[in-house]
């Protein structure tokens, strides 16, 4: 089979911003290593950037929604509607998203993949309609062939236009009732594990609601097994289109030489797909943070990734990457500004 988009070749790190990075770390008014792991991820976003002095002032903000056709299967706390009705409170501000973008000045860009109920066009959305919605997996293929690379290509289109107004770091944030089904059952095939392992409460279930969920996975595990040969045919049949975007954009973003910060267990998820589908873009991903979903810690560890922040965050949105962003902000404020022991006249030595 030819070569697909995201099997081309990923941005190496610049090693000599690394060297740089590193030598003026050694340098600065401070006991060697006492800001812990924020000298290494100003470092590491030194490499990622091809500066000694990384800066995170442009940010691009991307949310993904789309629809699951397996919400008929009672998966989730809340009604299908609410996927529509969140884009349109993006939009016009209200969303835990919306605030922080506001906060942390960034770009917030919208774009709805496919909602159950056709929208009215709303101002600010990039509306493609894919489908209305993923078919109900727990019967069907979520979706099809050609509806999975329209989505892998959403997510690319979005770091083409990150990299025209020349962002220094993207997040990507979804919104779909029923995804952390979805992406619960993208993770069981992924890591060869049971769903009881990985299904958690998602928007609220209760015991009785996530046993049932573990039950819908496992069948439509079972179900579609035989057809899975690959982390791609994962997405067709048990992923979601706002997953698949975001996938697409980690691989674009890796190969564009984007640095990228990944929010909860949904993102995660869809990480973990990008890294099977191209194994260099892993370089390009930061993890934000260790939510509440029991499957998050799975997956960040098959990653090994070691997350910035640990706040119990079930929301998803993008929203716990938007949290982190102040605290490698600030790493990076410090890599950069602070005097060294020369210029400050400070003894470099310890006793
Ligand atoms: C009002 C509201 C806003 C949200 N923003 C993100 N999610 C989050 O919850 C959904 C996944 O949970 P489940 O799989 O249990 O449906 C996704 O839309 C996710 O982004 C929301 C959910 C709700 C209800
Ligand atoms: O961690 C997440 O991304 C998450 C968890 C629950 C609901 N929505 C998103």
């Amino acid at each position: 089979m030819s070569l697909q988009w995201w099997q081309g070749p990923c941005q190496p790190l610049d090693h000599v911003a690394r060297a740089k990075a590193e030598n003026r770390q050694q340098q600065l008014t401070k006991p060697a290593g006492s800001l812990g792991r924020l000298e290494a991820l100003a470092i590491h976003l030194a490499a990622l950037q091809g500066r000694e002095r990384p800066s995170l002032d442009k940010l691009w903000i991307a949310i993904f929604a789309g629809d699951h056709g397996v919400v008929a299967e009672g998966i989730s706390a809340y009604p299908q509607a609410v996927t529509g009705q969140m884009l349109a409170n993006f939009v016009s501000g209200g969303a835990a998203i919306s605030v922080l973008a506001r906060q942390l000045d960034a770009a917030l860009e919208v774009i709805d993949l496919g909602t159950a109920e056709p929208l009215p066009p709303l101002p600010g959305v990039r509306h493609l309609q894919v489908g209305a919605g993923t078919q109900n997996f727990a019967r069907d293929p979520a979706m099809t062939h050609a509806q999975v690379m329209i989505c892998l290509e959403a997510g690319r289109d979005s770091i083409q236009r990150a990299r025209t107004v020349g962002c220094d770091l993207f997040v990507g944030g979804e919104m779909g009732i029923g995804n952390t089904t979805a992406a619960a059952a993208l993770a069981c095939w992924l890591l060869s594990c049971p769903a009881s392992e990985l299904a958690g409460p998602g928007t609220g279930l209760d015991d009785a609601g996530v046993a049932h969920k573990a039950r819908v996975i496992d069948a439509a595990l079972a179900l579609h097994q035989a057809r899975i040969d690959g982390p791609l045919q994962a997405l067709i049949h048990l992923g979601g289109f706002e997953i698949a975007a975001l996938t697409g954009a980690y691989l674009a973003a890796a190969q564009q030489g984007i640095a990228v910060l990944v929010d909860g267990f949904i993102c995660s998820v869809a990480a973990l797909l990008a890294v099977r589908l191209n194994p260099a873009c892993r370089n390009w991903l930061l993890f934000a943070h260790h939510g509440a979903e029991p499957g998050h810690v799975r997956v960040l560890q098959a990653l090994k990734a070691e997350p910035l922040l640990e706040l119990g965050l079930r929301l998803g949105e993008g929203s716990g990457a938007a949290l982190a962003v102040p605290l490698l902000r600030l790493a990076c404020a410090l890599h950069g500004q602070m005097a060294t022991f020369a210029e400050a006249a400070v003894a470099e030595r310890p006793n």
